[in-house]
């Protein structure tokens, strides 16, 4: 069965089409970046997805049905919203006890997310004092409480220093590739997910502008090193004798694929040719998501 399910959902909140017939779904064992500038779309479609919103037409499945048809839900899905907000005044432990106490799950649960979460040390600390950082880290503990196999999270990198955000890739990647569950992560920054999604859906306006594996969408058939030199003539055949396909662009600048900078450099220097710039091309992912996001 298919963990998240959006089929041609459509939501408008007055003249506005927050959601324009977007459908994608997102698998068990893998991860999905869920990415659009800012206003794009992603929140309305995410909290159609936890019965926060009623679409005006379409459907948004956790494990083939609403939300709101879920017995346990918390056992199901693991959500992070955008701003979650606590009681100022609980401890971090208190909250998630809470949490698991209305939900019916062991009140162990609470200092295992926290454990999970790199939070173990705070849980004894109201949550008043927490930085937005560690309020993003108590936001997942309390998703990952009833050990559901599907999460949704918006915007979950939001307020985490580097190390929090390097942090966040390998967690959710774990819980996809090791844990065997489906997650759904939201971002308006490519950088940000780039390096832990399986897969991308893209939206701009309330529609969707492209979807399929980070590797289709990233690859362009092979990855393109843009190289300058004055002696493009004398560099391309050795380049092409050390395995590349060799493209000659205007101005003595060389397209190639099949060998990274390092081989191309180590090429240069076996000829003795002065390499005036070598650069990684953008990806198509990186273009598409350039213009989307370009003057805003
Ligand atoms: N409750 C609401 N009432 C009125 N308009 C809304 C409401 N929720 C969202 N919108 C509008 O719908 C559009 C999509 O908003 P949404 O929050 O889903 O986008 P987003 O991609 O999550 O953006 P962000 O990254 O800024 O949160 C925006 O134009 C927004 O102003």
């Amino acid at each position: 069965m298919t963990a998240i399910e959006i089929k041609n959902l459509v939501k408008s909140f007055g003249a506005v089409k927050a959601v324009d017939d977007v459908s994608f779904s997102v698998e068990a064992g893998s991860v999905t970046g869920f990415l659009g500038p800012n206003g794009a779309g992603k929140t309305t479609t995410l909290r159609s997805l936890l019965g926060l919103v009623t679409p005006d037409s379409g459907e948004a499945l956790v494990n083939g049905r609403p939300y709101t048809s879920l017995a346990a839900p918390l056992t199901e899905v693991g959500a992070v919203l955008e701003a979650t907000s606590f009681h100022p005044g609980r401890t971090a432990r208190n909250h998630l006890r809470i949490m698991c106490t209305a939900a019916g799950l062991p009140a162990k649960r609470a200092d295992e997310a926290l454990d999970q979460v790199g939070l173990a040390d705070a849980a004894n600390k109201r949550v008043l004092g927490f930085s937005l950082g560690m309020r993003q880290r108590l936001a997942l503990a309390s998703a990952l409480l009833g050990s559901p196999k599907v999460y949704i999270l918006d915007e979950p990198a939001n307020g985490l220093d580097p190390a929090g955000i390097e942090w966040l890739r390998g967690f959710l990647r774990h819980l996809a590739h090791d844990d065997g569950a489906a997650v759904l992560v939201s971002s308006h920054v490519l950088s940000e997910v780039e390096q832990t999604v399986d897969n991308v859906v893209i939206i701009a306006k309330g529609r969707l502008v492209r979807q399929g594996s980070l590797a289709e969408l990233t690859t362009n058939g092979g990855e393109v090193i843009r190289v300058r030199t004055v002696k493009a003539a004398e560099l391309a055949p050795a380049l092409e004798a050390a395995g590349a396909q060799v493209e000659s662009v205007d101005d003595g600048v060389l397209r190639v694929r099949g060998l990274d900078t390092e081989a191309i450099g180590q090429v240069a220097l076996d000829q003795r040719i002065v390499l005036t710039e070598v650069a990684q091309e953008r990806s198509d992912l990186q273009k598409v998501f350039l213009e989307l996001t370009e003057g805003r």
